[in-house]
Formats: structure tokens, C-alpha cells, sequence
């Protein structure tokens, strides 16, 4: 069957969804299309039954803690009560996020998008024919030059595993691998994360991350770094033996389950671009700072699927949307997204960053001023006997403006929004120390933290 619309989105995540909200929003026709259940990555894969379990674990990591300091009686967690109370969240999204979108008048389709010319795009039997495109298709784990790498799980999988098996590999040193290695060895699971490079977490300040690290290795994570996955053979016995490599030196390591957190790559392959001479690499569509595809006016890209230099993060998503849609139904010229990024890696303590860090700094001749402390004597942390936290702030030397704010604490979630704000008024160190901080709390600690 043959329709037309002045809009046609390809996705349901946080950047798709945006996008054409606004669209029908302002009454253009609009359809969406889907190839998996209606909702993207974050609702249902990603972020929030990430932060369901993690959430969990902190609450038991912290009753743990201060067990016999005026709380009695054992807690434990359980990965089949969890996966369970995940589900609570994740169930409802496919129906509520379809339903929002048709309410609005929205068209839904579900099926895989492929164009087959630059103004029509094939699902299942629709060819759908728009003026404007949006390609907002998201990232899947990347695919890796690693023999027997079909016997990896998913972050996907990961969620609905049954089981937790006792000896766990990760494959890969940055957010994913981190947030699962801490609930998995709160669950009292044998942790293995193999890194290729010298330092994990990749873009975070290192000597934070190596606080991270210690912390990480102390609740009995063990970490290569510098060693690559090269294979991964199933035994008959039913684990996974993978063989890795440190500079000259090769061994094998043994796991019953071993999990991909090496990387996410754009989801494009299946779009059929190659017909319509559009090139994307995959870290995603090139576009302009409209984001419109280049030489391709009339189809733009956002989130996971756009390659912007900005990370692949939800909030990130929804704002290329928003600036998207101002271009596509108004016309109106978009600046480049200058707003400070915050992104927290949900271990616990966690670790959280935003703005510059002092590696950048030093390496793009930008000159700052450093406040690096550890503040696990704080009353904050000594109270709930927390686990150690670190703050690292870089500051300008001639406006005093925050250039960066990175912290390893039970609180930076919090604690790097407002460094956030802060940088985005462009607030300086005075600001901070100025304000009166209700106490005692972890923003209180601020003005002692420079
Ligand atoms: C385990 C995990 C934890 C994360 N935690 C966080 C976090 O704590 N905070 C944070 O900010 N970010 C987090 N992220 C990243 C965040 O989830 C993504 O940045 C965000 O979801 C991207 O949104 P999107 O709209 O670009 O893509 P998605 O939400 O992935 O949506 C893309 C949609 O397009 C569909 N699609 C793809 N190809 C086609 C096709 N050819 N035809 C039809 N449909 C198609 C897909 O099925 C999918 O539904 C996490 C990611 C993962 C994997
Ligand atoms: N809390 C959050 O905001 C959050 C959580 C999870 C995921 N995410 C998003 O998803 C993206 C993907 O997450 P991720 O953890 O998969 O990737 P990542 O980019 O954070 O880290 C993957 C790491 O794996 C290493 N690696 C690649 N191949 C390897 C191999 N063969 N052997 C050993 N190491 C190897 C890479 O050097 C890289 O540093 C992130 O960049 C992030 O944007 C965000």
C-alpha cells in the first residue's frame, strides 16, 4: 500500500519520538516506523531498567554498610526479584509510547525501513513516500573482529537473562561493562572486565577513573587493561573459554557467560542508503548543523544514529531532536548544541563528569586551575560510613568559571547537574562558595571542595 506523508521518521527512541511529535505537532502528516517494540533503547534496554537494578543494588550496598550502626538484620539481593521488578518498568513502554504517538495522530508502522529512492522508503508491504525524512535508528552493540564472537551476550540480552551464572567476562572497559560488573558482584558474581587500552572509561579523568578502579577491584572485580579479546571458543562443558592477548603475552580466561561492552555502532546497514548515495560511517549519518544529511537536504539525523562529536546519551538525543525539528517544520538556522554534557557511569560510588578534564586541557594548551580532593572524611559520606569520594574541579584562571567537574561519590548524579548549571550560567568558584547550601547536605560540601 502506497502513503504520503511531509514526514516520515524512522525510529521510537527518545530522538525519533521527539521528532515526530513536533512534526504533527505542527500539523504536518506524520508517520513513525519501528522494527522492534515501540520505545527505543533507553525506556526499555538501556538507561532506565539499568538504573532500576543499580538503583537497587546502592539501596543494598548501603544497608550493608551501616548494618549494626543503629540497622539490624541481613539483606540480600536477589537477580530473579530484580529482573522481575525491571520488567515492572519496561512492560508498559511498547503499548504506552504507541499509543501516545497515535493519540497525537501520529501513523504507526511496524516493520524495517529501507529507502528505495530518495523520497520513498519500503516496510514490509507499505512504500511510504515523505518530502522529509528523519533517520533516528539508534546503535546496537558493534560487531567485533573476534572469532567466536556469536557466543557474546548483549546489554540486551543481559536484561533478560533468567539466570545469573557465577563467573562472568566482559568484554570492553567503558559505561556498560562498569555498570553491570558493580551489580553483578554486589549479586556475589566472579567479575572479569578485559580492556584493550591502558586506561578504562575511556574520556573520563583518569586519576578519578583509577579511584574507580581500586574501589571497583576491592569489591573483587578483576580488571585486565591493555589486553585484547581475540577469540572466544564454547567448550563442551558449556562455558566460554576466551583467548586474550597482553602485548607479547597470550592466555585464556574461562567464564560461563561473557558479555559485549565493547562499543555501540549506528544503526544503518539495514536503510538501504548505499541506493540513495548517502554515505554514513558507523559512527552515524554526517549531517550539518541543521542536521541534515549532507547532499541530502531533505533527510536529517539525530541521536545515536547522527554522527554530531557529541556522546550517544538520551538527553543528547532529545535535544538534537528539538533543534532538528526547529530546522525541518520552521526553517530556522541551528547553532551547534554548546551546552555543557553531564554523563554519570551508574556504579557505586559513581562516576560522574562534565565540561573538560584536565588531560584536555593540558593537550589543547586551554590553561586552568585545579582543586583535586578526596572528601570521603566528609560528614556526607562518614555518616553512611559511603564509599570513598573524590572531586576534581578545573577552573578557569582568569574569569574563575568552571571549565570541568568530575567526581567518584554515592551523590554525583547529583552533584554534576548543578556543576552543569552552574557552568551553563557560567557561574564562578565565588558563585559557588557564595551560595548558602542547606545543610548538611552533599551540596553543602560544596564550598569546601575548591
Ligand atoms: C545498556 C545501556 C545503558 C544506557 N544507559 C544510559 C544512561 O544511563 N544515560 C544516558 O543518557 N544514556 C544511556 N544509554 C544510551 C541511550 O540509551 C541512547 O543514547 C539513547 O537511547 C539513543 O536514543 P535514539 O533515539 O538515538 O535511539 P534508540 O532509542 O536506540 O531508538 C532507535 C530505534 O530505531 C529502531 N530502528 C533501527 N533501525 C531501524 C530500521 N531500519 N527500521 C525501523 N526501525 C529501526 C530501533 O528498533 C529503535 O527502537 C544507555 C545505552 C545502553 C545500551
Ligand atoms: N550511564 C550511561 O550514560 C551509559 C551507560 C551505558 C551505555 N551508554 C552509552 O552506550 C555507549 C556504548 O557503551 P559501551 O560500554 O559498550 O562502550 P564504551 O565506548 O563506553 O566502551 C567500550 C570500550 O571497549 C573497548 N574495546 C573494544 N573492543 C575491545 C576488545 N576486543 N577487547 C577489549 N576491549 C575492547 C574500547 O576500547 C572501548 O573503550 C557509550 O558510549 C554510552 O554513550 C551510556
Amino acid at each position: 500500500m502506497n502513503h504520503a506523508y511531509d514526514v516520515l521518521v524512522i525510529g521510537t527512541g527518545a530522538a525519533g519520538s521527539r521528532a515526530a511529535a513536533a512534526a504533527k505537532r505542527n500539523r504536518l502528516s506524520t508517520a513513525i516506523v519501528d522494527h522492534r517494540s515501540y520505545g527505543g533503547t533507553c525506556p526499555q534496554r538501556g538507561c532506565d531498567p539499568k538504573r532500576v537494578l543499580a538503583g537497587i543494588a546502592e539501596i543494598y550496598d548501603d544497608a550493608s554498610r551501616v548494618n549494626g550502626k543503629g540497622l539490624t538484620g541481613e539483606v540480600s539481593l536477589s537477580w530473579k526479584d530484580l529482573v522481575q521488578y525491571k520488567n515492572t518498568f519496561t512492560t508498559p513502554v511498547p503499548e504506552q509510547v504507541e499509543s501516545s504517538l497515535k493519540e497525537k495522530g501520529i501513523d504507526t508502522y511496524h516493520g524495517t525501513a529501507s529507502f528505495i529512492d530518495p523520497n520513498t522508503i519500503k516496510v514490509g508491504e507499505h512504500q511510504l513516500q515523505a518530502g522529509k525524512f528523519v533517520i533516528a535508528t539508534g546503535a546496537s552493540p558493534a560487531s567485533l573482529p573476534i572469532e567466536g564472537s556469536e557466543h557474546m551476550i548483549t546489554s540486551d540480552d543481559f536484561f533478560e537473562l533468567e539466570e545469573l551464572p557465577d563467573n562472568l567476562l566482559f568484554v570492553g572497559g567503558g559505561y556498560i561493562s562498569f555498570e553491570f560488573a558493580h551489580l553483578c558482584a554486589r549479586l556475589g558474581k566472579n567479575v572479569t572486565i578485559v580492556h584493550r587500552n591502558r586506561h578504562v572509561l575511556e574520556g573520563f579523568d583518569k586519576e578519578i577513573t583509577n579511584k574507580l578502579v581500586e574501589h571497583t577491584k576491592d569489591l573483587g572485580v578483576t580488571i585486565h587493561t591493555s589486553t585484547e579479546v581475540q577469540s572466544i571458543e564454547k567448550l563442551t562443558s558449556g562455558k566460554f573459554q576466551a583467548y586474550v592477548r597482553k602485548f607479547d603475552h597470550e592466555h585464556e580466561l574461562t567464564a560461563d557467560l561473557v558479555i559485549h561492552g565493547a562499543g555501540r555502532h549506528a544503526n544503518l546497514k539495514e536503510l538501504g542508503l548505499e541506493s540513495i548515495g548517502l554515505e554514513y560511517s558507523k559512527r552515524g549519518v554526517p549531517v550539518n548543523h541543521n542536521f541534515q544529511a549532507i547532499f541530502h537536504p531533505h533527510i536529517y539525523a539525530a541521536g545515536d544514529a547522527a554522527e554530531t562529536g557529541l556522546k550517544p546519551l538520551t538527553p543528547v538525543a532529545g535535544e538534537e531532536a528539538e533543534r532538528l525539528s526547529r530546522h525541518l517544520i520552521h526553517g530556522e538556522e541551528q547553532t551547534p548544541i554548546s551546552l555543557p554534557v553531564p554523563s554519570v557511569v551508574f556504579t557505586y560510588p559513581m562516576l560522574a563528569s562534565v565540561g573538560i578534564t584536565q588531560q584536555e586541557a593540558k593537550e589543547n594548551d586551554i590553561p586552568y586551575e585545579v582543586q583535586s580532593r578526596n572528601i570521603s572524611d566528609f560528614f556526607t559520606y562518614k555518616r553512611t560510613d559511603g564509599p570513598s569520594a573524590y572531586v576534581k574541579l578545573l577552573i578557569n584562571p582568569f574569569t574563575d568559571e568552571i571549565l570541568g567537574a568530575h567526581f567518584l561519590s554515592s551523590y554525583a548524579s547529583h552533584l554534576i547537574n548543578l556543576f552543569s548549571f552552574a557552568m551553563y550560567k557560567k557561574a564562578t568558584k565565588q558563585d559557588l562558595q557564595q551560595m548558602l547550601w542547606a545543610y548538611p547536605t552533599p551540596e553543602s560540601d560544596i564550598p569546601s571542595m575548591f
